[in-house]
């Protein structure tokens, strides 16, 4: 795959993202994602009570909704360690066995991108997670005999952005399984306050919902842009980010008021310019935006997707009404019964 180009409103961690400022370190300070942190909550407090530890906890959602940072917490509220690592981090079997033998009782391993994880390695997961056993083969042939190496009662928590792409066999072994979902305005303007605070700018209620309505419900975006407008009032010596402030400053950075980018806009003008809106086969679109259709599907479609923007038909990529509105253009003539019967018979390949 070709590397993604650097876009203020992606979704994934880039290497100038600060997130750990940013970042709650408590249930209390998490804001958002209620059924999660009930749920946590409880668990948690239950798992102390017994002096026990907490059940295996699968995090699953898009990229930086907060997996990491309620992983992190889950340790600090169980006050134990926290050990991390990651999927494709986890060569070897051997390797793995040496993170779980180091594990002190209640311990959080984290596994990130734990769909990743290879064949081999997940095999000894299976009996660590449901016996806090190791199985190990010493030696080979018919000297090789199998050792069982007892672990302490510890805490896996796995996070994916892609819980289909995991196996029956590892599903089945977290007792909690958790959803993130897209964080709605009024949350993102609570979490772009308390970063305000955090990063020492004033903030008015305005200011942050201007931020809070560009962030695509993904509160790693929200720090982001947070962190940009701030730099803008740091140069105009401005005390307090008010929306007109916001609003200007992410405007020069070509973030619309709803957060789409220049990616986005060219992927929708395209359409609605040169296809009628479509349909158009995705194949077309790649060529036609000189983008590898890969890219295409990961990074700019998923936005527009949830939005509402697009709907994916049998017969190619077709936008909505509510994109020729956003995009101020008039809406071409199309056959009727066209729009979302589509829909009915599945996607395009
Ligand atoms: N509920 C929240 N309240 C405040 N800040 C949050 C919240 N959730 C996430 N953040 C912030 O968003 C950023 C990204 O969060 P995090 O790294 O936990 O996401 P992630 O789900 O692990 O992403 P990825 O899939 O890319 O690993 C961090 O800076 C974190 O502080
Ligand atoms: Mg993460």
């Amino acid at each position: 795959m070709t590397t993604p180009p650097r876009r203020l409103v992606s979704p994934e961690q880039r290497d100038d993202d600060t997130d750990s400022s940013l970042r709650p370190l408590t249930l209390a300070d998490f804001t958002g994602q209620e059924a999660a942190r009930a749920n946590l909550k409880i668990f948690i407090e239950a798992a102390k009570t017994r002096g026990d530890a907490l059940d295996h906890v699968l995090l699953v959602g898009p990229p930086g909704l907060g997996k990491t940072t309620l992983a992190q917490i889950v340790a600090r509220e169980m006050g134990v360690n926290f050990r991390s690592t990651s999927g494709p981090v986890i060569a070897k079997a051997g390797d793995l066995a040496a993170q779980l033998t180091n594990l002190e009782p209640r311990d959080v391993l984290f596994i990130d991108e734990i769909h990743r994880l290879n064949p081999a390695v997940e095999e000894i997961l299976y009996p660590a997670m449901e016996d806090f056993q190791l199985d190990l083969i010493i030696g080979e042939g018919p000297a090789a005999r199998s050792v069982k190496i007892d672990l302490a009662k510890f805490t896996l928590v796995g996070a994916t952005t892609r819980a289909g792409l995991l196996t029956t066999p590892l599903r089945d072994r977290f007792g909690i399984p958790v959803r993130l979902n897209f964080y709605t305005a009024a949350e993102l303007e609570l979490i772009i306050k308390r970063g305000a605070r955090v990063i020492g700018v004033g903030m008015s209620d305005e200011g942050a919902r201007e931020i809070a309505r560009r962030s695509r419900g993904t509160p790693r975006i929200a720090g982001r842009l947070l962190r940009r407008v701030r730099d803008f009032a740091v140069v105009e010596d401005a005390a307090t980010i008010t929306r007109e402030l916001a609003d200007r400053s992410l405007s020069l950075l070509e973030v619309d008021s709803i957060g789409l980018d220049i990616m986005d806009r060219r992927y929708l003008d395209m359409v609605a310019l040169n296809f009628g809106g479509g349909p158009v086969g995705i194949e077309t679109i790649a060529a036609a935006l000189s983008e590898p259709r890969d890219a295409i599907e990961d990074i700019i479609e998923p936005y527009l997707l949830q939005q509402g923007f697009l709907q994916r038909t049998p017969r190619g990529r077709l936008l909505t009404p509510h994109a020729f509105r956003h995009l101020g253009l008039a809406e071409p003539a199309r056959p009727a019964g066209q729009f979302g019967l589509f829909g009915l018979f599945g996607e395009e390949d």
